[in-house]
């Protein structure tokens, strides 16, 4: 049995309580004015049959003109206020989720993917608010409706009110019925939803590659495939809904023919004024539409609970990589740089060996370390560990001697520019890109960072220098360019410790070689960690660390690490051979 969301609903209708307690006034006072027109009319029929007169004829029908008008006016109110705070809390739930999502860690978004979240940041917030709008809406009108009609119903004769709403509580039933069916398949809808926007997304990342491949007609295939799970899902709900509906309409006309029945034979006994009849006939007719818009009130309602559910688990989802209790603050400007790493061990979740293993290092503060190895022994998860975009464990990196899980979060990734092998470009202008982490950089400064990653002058030769746009809605950089903005971005802002994850890799050793020149005897003396295959760049580091599986196996600066053999020595020489074949 699930957990009720009033609770939850309660929450998120806190801020905007004014609003909905309006609604349902509103809503109130609708019914209330609604039960005067069919009593009105009673005493004008029942009057009328024995004195005739038009002007009585005139002032009653200018009296339920008016209290018709009256609510009218109300009922507009009550919907503007109600549907306004599902609006509200639409509003709200879209801009937590974001946030939310800000602050969870990367490995998180390999978990949900994409489509999944915008699914449950769109769709499901849009049920949310249906349900705050429209179902608290039919809902109070349901209740008020029946609360407000059953008395006066009663009143005129308890024997036909019975009988005419006999067949209600089988709409109930039948609601009851089919709301399991309902809320699964409604489940199912969403899941086919999130599916078809994962494989659009993925493919419109890919679409070169698909391309390149060839692979139109499988793509084709499977989109066609995923859509046709989604049509299924939603004719299958459809069709419950089209069985339901009717259904409900069918047992709510039956109540009307009972009510024609029972009452032309009381009127023929004068047991019940033609007056009273039709007020009765008005009342059932009145309960009619809530009663039979219940049924959607519960789908809006059951739609909107599994949307609440889907929408709290984002919201719930605790970032595994935050603050400690009393973090240590450390502004950059007291960074002095040291890092070093004290048994560090990494096993990825899922992962079988861990990625790094005990790895022992110390960097000392404006030391230009280069970190190689071959291939996947670990190096990337390194970099990515430092600025805690992994979840390590504490006691095993330090930043000046401080566990980097116990420094604020803030303050630490402010004290490293990271640049990774994948750098991501905004589709804006190249200024905005490279002064991403300081928005309000003037030019002048943008320039001095592009100088030093050795772009500045391409950037002279783009059509607007650095107003131009890359990215998805201007230019495509090579991937050099790509790279060297990125290493500007990382420049800028200028951070005490930077970390070069195989960033320059698109670049000529050449070039390369020069930009980690600069950067080890420019001005502003940073520690940097640049990890690398471009062995000559390699070469020029203050220190070299040789990491193999997880671990450092060798360290000290290039000519000792050549005298001493070993897989330092074999990097070089295949390195050596690679450039003298080229
Ligand atoms: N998210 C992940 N989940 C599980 N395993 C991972 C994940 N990321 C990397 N790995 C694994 O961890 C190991 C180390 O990967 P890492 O990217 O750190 O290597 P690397 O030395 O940087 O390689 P390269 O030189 O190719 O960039 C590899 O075996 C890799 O497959």
């Amino acid at each position: 049995m699930a957990r009720s969301k009033l609770p939850i609903l309660a929450q998120y209708l806190r801020p905007h309580w004014k609003g909905a307690a309006g609604g349902v006034v509103a809503l109130l006072l609708v019914n209330c004015l609604g039960i005067f027109i069919p009593l009105i009319l009673r005493n004008g029929v029942d009057q009328l049959q024995e004195t005739f007169s038009y002007g009585a004829v005139i002032r009653y029908a200018l009296l339920i003109a008016g209290l018709a008008s009256g609510m009218w006016v109300v009922r507009m109110l009550s919907r503007i206020w109600l549907f306004g705070v599902g609006r509200q809390v639409e509003f709200d739930l879209k801009q937590r989720i974001f946030s939310h999502l800000l602050g969870m860690e990367p490995a998180y978004f390999v978990d949900n993917t994409p489509g999944d979240l915008i699914s449950r940041a769109t769709s499901d917030v849009d049920n949310i608010r249906r349900l705050l709008g429209f179902a608290v809406l039919s809902l109070a009108n349901t209740i008020f409706a029946y609360a407000l009609t059953l008395p006066v119903m009663l009143s005129i004769s308890v024997q036909l009110t019975l009988a005419s709403l006999a067949i209600y509580p089988a709409m109930f039933f039948m609601v009851h019925l089919f709301s399991d069916r309902l809320r699964q398949q409604q489940l199912d809808v969403q899941q086919r939803t999130s599916d078809l926007s994962d494989l659009i997304q993925e493919d419109i990342s890919g679409m070169s590659l698909i391309k390149i491949y060839a692979q139109e007609e499988n793509e084709r295939r499977a989109f066609a495939d995923r859509n046709q799970k989604l049509l299924t899902a939603n004719l299958r709900l459809a069709r419950t809904r089209t069985t339901l509906f009717p259904l409900l309409g069918g047992l709510a006309s039956i109540s009307l023919l009972v009510l024609l029945w029972l009452g032309a034979g009381a009127i023929a006994n004068n047991t019940l004024s033609v007056g009273d009849f039709i007020a009765l006939l008005l009342y059932v007719e009145r309960l009619v539409f809530p009663t039979a818009l219940l049924g959607f009130t519960i789908t809006a309602y059951q739609r909107g609970e599994v949307s609440i559910d889907r929408v709290e688990h984002i919201l719930q989802e605790v970032p595994k990589i935050r603050d400690a209790h009393h973090a240590i603050p450390l502004p950059k400007e007291e960074v002095r740089g040291w890092v070093s790493a004290h048994h560090l061990t990494f096993t990825y979740p899922g992962a079988e060996a861990p990625a790094l293993q005990n790895v022992e290092f110390t960097i000392k503060p404006g030391e230009t370390i280069a970190l190689v190895g071959p291939i996947g022994v670990g190096k990337s998860t390194l970099a990515n560990a430092l600025p805690r975009l992994l979840n390590v464990a504490p006691n095993q990196l330090f930043v000046d001697g401080y566990d980097i899980t116990q420094i604020r979060l803030r303050d630490l990734r402010a004290a490293i520019a990271y640049v990774p092998q994948e750098s991501y470009l905004f589709s804006t202008t190249i200024k905005n890109n490279v002064r991403y982490g300081n928005p309000v950089a003037e030019l002048d400064e943008v320039e001095l960072a592009a100088k030093q990653a050795q772009i500045h002058p391409e950037i002279l030769n783009f059509p607007q220098q650095y107003k131009t746009i890359v990215g998805e809605r201007g230019i495509t950089l090579s991937g050099g360019q790509r790279q060297r903005t990125a290493l500007s971005r990382a420049l800028l802002v200028d951070a005490p410790i930077l970390i070069l994850d195989d960033a320059l890799s698109s670049v000529d050793n050449q070039t390369a070689t020069q930009i980690l020149q600069n950067l080890k005897t420019g001005t502003q003396r940073k520690t940097v960690l640049f990890i690398t295959h471009q062995m000559s760049a390699a070469a020029i580091a203050d220190r070299i660390l040789v990491m193999d599986q997880g671990t450092i196996v060798q360290q000290g600066n290039h000519e000792e690490l050549l005298s001493q053999g070993g897989l330092y020595q074999e990097l070089w020489e295949q390195h050596t051979l690679e450039q003298v074949l080229q």
